[in-house]
């Protein structure tokens, strides 16, 4: 496995810049999640790994080497796509040695049986092997995508937004496998999605971006507990992060002009009045929608809370976030 470094890498598509002087570095093993909203530049800066795509300016570097001019091939990175690509007529087992057959590669057969055999058991797929793969579910077809990625045994795996088509119960249990497989190979994986409980479970470190800079990059918690900017912020934490402003609470520091606030950074009986508008019940834990000042705020409370809708209470901040008017974090 590899380390993968951006050295100023900017990337325009017309008038657009989708990358503008992005700097990262991947660690060897890691799981770096890329986060940020439709046109961030998350799946731009994929290409410029794979070698899909090409920087204008900016150079990438895996393990060490230069990747300027070289095809995705021999850069030895494996992509997974939201959209399976498998090749339907062909059975699992066909579409899993399909990677291994190139004449590129010569694999000996012995090795491509027993390649398909190993990543099959890892995916739990051994007994769809001779299934065609029109007749598997949306699940498994994704964890074929997935073990096509793996037979070749890449030095980086890519992939962009593997999970947002299967529903939410496949999609936790491929979160918990796709982590177990990573950390199992030792594995670099570069992972774009819009989910941040994706980002939250599965990543060594997350990568923000917004309109194709890159904003911030360390561990989740880092990011969750100390977010640059009120951007930053808001892309970690469900429910979001409330952003209000500063001076609804006493104690805000000069320069301040927002305060945030994580649900679970409100602490009820005394401070401010709050009207309950909305009690949440969700089971494992509950939410309270409340008013303060015209402002509306969410925060999580007792499970079994006997609060209603209609009641007030008193709130006041723990461990609050200040952002100045730029939305920079200033304390
Ligand atoms: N081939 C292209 N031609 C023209 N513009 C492009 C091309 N690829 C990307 N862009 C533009 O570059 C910007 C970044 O796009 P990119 O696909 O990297 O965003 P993203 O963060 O992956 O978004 P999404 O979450 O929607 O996939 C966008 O403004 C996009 O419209």
């Amino acid at each position: 496995m590899a380390e993968i470094v951006l050295e100023n890498v900017t990337k325009t598509f017309g008038g657009t810049v989708a990358l503008d002087n992005v700097s990262l570095t991947i660690p060897d093993g890691s799981f770096v999640v890329l986060l940020g909203p439709t046109g961030a530049g998350k799946t731009t800066t994929l290409r410029m790994v794979s070698g899909l795509d090409t920087p204008d300016s900016g150079e990438v570097y895996i393990g060490g080497r230069p990747m300027k001019g070289l095809s995705p091939a021999e850069r030895n990175v494996a992509m997974v796509f939201q959209q399976y690509s498998l090749y339907p007529h062909l059975t699992v087992r066909q579409n899993l040695e399909f990677p291994l057959k190139s004449p590129l590669l010569r694999t000996p057969l012995e090795l491509i049986d027993r390649t398909v055999k190993e990543v099959a058991e890892v995916l739990q797929i051994v007994h769809k092997l001779d299934n065609k793969a029109t007749a598997l579910s949306g699940g498994e077809m994704q964890r074929v995508s997935i073990g096509r990625a793996l037979v070749r045994n890449p030095q980086i795996f890519l992939m962009d937004e593997p999970l947002s088509s299967l529903d939410a119960k496949l999609r936790a249990d491929l979160r918990i496998e796709l982590k177990r497989i990573q950390a199992k190979l030792g594995a670099t994986l570069l992972y774009v999605t819009h989910d941040q409980i994706e980002a939250m479970t599965m990543a060594t470190h997350v990568g923000v971006l917004n309109e194709g800079r890159l904003v911030q990059f360390g561990a989740p918690r880092e990011v969750y507990e100390h977010p640059v900017s009120v951007y930053a912020a808001t892309r970690l934490g469900q429910p979001r992060i409330n952003v209000l402003p500063a001076d609804l609470f006493a104690g805000a520091p000069s320069g301040a002009k927002s305060i945030g606030l994580r649900p679970e950074h409100i602490v009820q009986g005394e401070g401010e009045e709050a009207l309950v508008r909305r009690v949440e019940h969700l089971g494992d834990q509950t939410r309270l929608h409340l008013t303060l000042k015209r402002h509306d705020l969410v925060t999580v409370t007792d499970p079994h809370t006997p609060l209603r809708g209609g009641e007030t209470i008193r709130i006041q901040p723990s461990r609050p976030l200040y952002f100045d008017a730029a939305g920079i974090r200033i304390a």
